[in-house]
């Protein structure tokens, strides 16, 4: 059903995920932006925290509770893991909610528990609609759980070739992000002379909790468990994702069939963009805007698929995806508010 003049409300206002649906939200021509919550910073000025929002610097932040947030078509929840659960469950029903944090992204209880350690709330349909069978889970959808950033371009790198039966199940991804993918709170390893004039991994070894949210997706895909080996690694840039997706191919798969699937498999995407042959991927390109850029390559003396993408982690890896779902959600054009042209140089 088409609304105008959907209110909506954006908890965790102050922080990176909240700052950049603001910046999208003052574009959308089909919303009004209601309440503002923080926690901390609740009662600051937003100007004082997100000086680029200067339409919206005087609106004072609110405290992250029901009473503040209900009577809005559309809450968006931009808060720490483990902390929507609890909230979601006591606002209407008919509220559209759409989560950017990873409480109702996981499926699978035991792999909750085993990645973040607390009890599972439960699973909401999964905002990543470019993946097949899953656009119209959303339409209409009233809860959404946005995926993770690495997770949405480590599945759309490797799902084309998944889904075809291209590659065994057994994927190595590796993907270096700009330091907002932590959030703005501030940690030891990401102050400005840790960070400048280096590049780090961390979360080696199969413990990054996106690992088992890369594997539900491409799991589902292969119709069988696929094994996912995730590294990311800390870059020196404010945004942007470059992952790079590995796998063995299965016997007799040739190149021209893996160019094939991966163009068929985007032709009708707005937002995802098989690069021409011989162009790569790269983080700037996609800065700002819900576009993902891909490309594909076979290693034939390795016999290896290799395929490597680049999004916005705050963008298309979060805030973008969320207002895309709430257009879904609601029946505005999917693309409504948001842009697929990047930044240069
Ligand atoms: N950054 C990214 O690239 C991505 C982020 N996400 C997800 O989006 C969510 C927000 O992340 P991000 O914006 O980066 O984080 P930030 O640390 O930048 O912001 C967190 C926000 O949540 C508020 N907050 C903190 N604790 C509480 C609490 N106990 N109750 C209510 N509000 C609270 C903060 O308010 P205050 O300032 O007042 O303390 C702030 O507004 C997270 O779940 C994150 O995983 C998802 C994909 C990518
Ligand atoms: C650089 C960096 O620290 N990135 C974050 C991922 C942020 C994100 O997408 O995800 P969630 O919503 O699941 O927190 C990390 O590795 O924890």
């Amino acid at each position: 059903m088409r609304m105008t003049g959907t209110r909506v409300a954006v908890a965790g206002a102050s922080g990176y995920a909240g700052g950049e649906l603001l910046r999208l939200l003052l574009a959308h021509p089909e919303v009004e932006i209601g309440a503002l919550t923080a926690n901390s910073n609740a009662g600051e000025r937003l100007g004082a925290l997100q000086p680029h929002l200067l339409p919206l610097a005087d609106r004072i932040l609110e405290p992250t509770t029901v009473e503040v947030l209900s009577g809005h078509d559309v809450v968006f929840l931009a808060l720490p893991h483990g902390t929507s659960a609890a909230l979601a469950e006591q606002l209407p029903e008919q509220m559209v909610i759409v989560d950017c944090g990873a409480d109702f992204r996981l499926k699978d209880a035991e792999a909750w528990t085993t990645f973040y350690g607390t009890e599972h709330a439960g699973s909401w349909p999964y905002g990543l609609p470019e993946l097949p069978d899953h656009r119209a889970a959303l339409q209409g959808a009233t809860r959404i759980a946005v995926p993770g950033c690495y997770p949405t371009v480590s599945s759309l790198i490797l799902a084309p070739a998944v889904a075809a039966g291209l590659i065994e199940p057994d994927v190595v991804v590796v993907a270096a992000s700009g330091t907002s993918g932590a959030g703005k709170a501030l940690k030891a390893n990401l102050l400005g002379s840790e960070v400048m004039g280096n590049t780090s991994a961390y979360g080696v070894g199969g413990v990054h909790r996106h690992t088992p949210e890369i594997t539900q997706n491409l799991s589902a895909l292969a119709g069988e468990p696929v094994t996912v080996s995730f590294t990311p690694m800390l870059v020196p840039m404010s945004r942007g994702i470059l992952a790079t997706g590995t796998a063995t191919l299965k016997p007799g798969v040739t190149a021209d069939q893996v160019q094939q699937a991966y163009a068929a498999a985007f032709a009708d995407e707005q937002f995802v963009h098989v690069l021409p042959q011989g162009q790569w991927p790269q983080t700037k390109s996609v800065v700002g805007s819900n576009a993902v850029h891909l490309q594909v390559a076979v290693d034939e003396a390795a016999n290896k698929l290799v395929a490597v993408g680049a999004v916005d982690n705050l963008t298309k890896g979060t805030a973008g995806a969320a207002v895309q779902c709430m257009n879904l959600a609601l029946g505005f054009p999917e693309q409504t508010g948001l842009s697929t042209i990047g930044l240069a140089p």
